[in-house]
């Protein structure tokens, strides 16, 4: 599958119980075959959204959705797939295996860790040595459980009798998808508040309901919303729920992550203040230069009185070893840390003359 970049998340279950972190799902109790894998998470197939799940020997259900790592650092690539294969690993001593639909690349989510494996021979390593810890014991058992043939898993056996099973047993039962939608803060007084550089623009939303509610939505129109006009704080936690997510119908809000937001708004106060033009290098000898006159010579600037203080703003510096002559630069104003930041209608560019005078031998 990694071969064929054929996105899958396939979760073999430890002995801990998955129930109550895995939600969703279609029940299948059919024999592992490498053609069923392939019609689970061929893209076209209406099943191929979410885990499955299987005990080593069957799988027990399809498109199951995991709950979602808040532990991104842990994640040097990937994306949904991958973080939920390390949340279900957090939670549980289940052995996660992920296969990237974009890199075709193979990772191993165990323990609260995920890691990339860099050849096949170390997903069979991975797996001979689950196996052993967790099913060995139970593979009498399992060759019983093999023996037995349920009405599923003889339609298992064949991919297309699957594909038939799955288009009248799927569109009504709930699934669960996992979307990244971008997120908009509104009515913010842009002139005196400001929200910090660091405020996330987007966030996973994972919705249910139905395949068909699925297939007539256009999950590019998501996007969550959050009106700022009525948020008195300065320091605020926004919860991500139903109430700021356009939601079509026939789909419902399940969760988020993250699901509260912390944000700073800034209290920014117009204060004016001098321009000044620092210099380096040393003026030519044979000429005498004036006091640098910036224009505009005084600018307003906004400042976050409660975390700084301001008396005065530089510019670049001008290069007295340049000069020969009186000359007209234009240089940029110097405005460090996200204490400060420029009115509206002041540009950050400034008039620098430059007057020299030749000194007479
Ligand atoms: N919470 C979840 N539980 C199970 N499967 C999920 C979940 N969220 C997303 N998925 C699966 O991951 C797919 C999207 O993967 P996405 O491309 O966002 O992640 P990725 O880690 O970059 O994977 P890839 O490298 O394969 O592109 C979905 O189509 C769905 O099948």
């Amino acid at each position: 599958m990694a071969d064929q970049r054929i996105g899958a998340l396939i979760v073999l279950e430890g002995r801990e119980d998955l129930d109550r972190h895995v939600h969703g799902g279609i029940e299948l109790d059919g024999k592992i075959t490498i053609p069923l894998l392939h019609s689970i998470f061929n893209t076209n197939a209406p099943g191929h959204d979410g885990a499955v799940l299987s005990d080593g020997q069957r799988i027990l259900k399809f498109g199951v959705h995991l709950p979602l790592s808040t532990n991104l650092y842990k994640l040097s690539r990937g994306g949904t797939r991958h973080t939920a294969a390390l949340g279900l690993s957090e939670k549980c001593d289940a052995l996660v295996i992920v296969v990237s639909e974009e890199r075709g690349t193979i990772s191993i989510a165990e323990n609260g860790q995920i890691k990339e494996l860099e050849s096949h021979s170390d997903l069979k390593k991975h797996l001979d040595d689950f196996w052993a810890e967790y099913y060995q014991s139970k593979t009498t058992s399992n060759k019983q459980w093999g023996e037995r043939r349920s009405l599923k898993t003889a339609l298992a056996a064949g991919s297309l009798a699957f594909i038939l099973w799955l288009s009248f047993a799927y569109p009504s039962e709930t699934v669960y998808r996992t979307y990244a939608v971008p997120i908009e803060y509104s009515n913010l007084e842009s002139t005196s508040y400001a929200l910090q550089d660091t405020v996330p623009l987007q966030a996973r939303i994972t919705l249910s309901g139905s395949e068909q509610a699925f297939r007539t939505f256009d999950p590019s129109e998501l996007i969550i919303s959050f009106d700022l006009a009525s948020e008195e704080v300065e320091d605020l936690e926004l919860d991500i729920d139903s109430d700021n997510i356009n939601l079509p119908a026939g789909l419902q809000f399940f969760e988020a992550s993250p699901s509260v937001l912390q944000l700073k708004k800034q209290y920014f106060v117009p204060v004016n203040v001098p321009v000044k033009v620092p210099v380096t290098g040393t003026i030519a000898e044979h000429l005498q230069f004036q006091p640098v006159v910036p224009s505009p010579e005084i600018i307003t600037i906004l400042v976050d009185t409660a975390a700084a203080t301001i008396d005065s703003v530089l510019t670049e510096p001008v290069d007295l070893s340049q000069v020969e002559e009186q000359t007209v630069q234009q240089k940029m104003l110097q405005l460090e840390g996200d204490s400060f930041r420029l009115s509206e209608q002041a540009s950050p560019n400034i008039t620098v003359t430059i007057n020299v005078r030749k000194i007479q031998s």
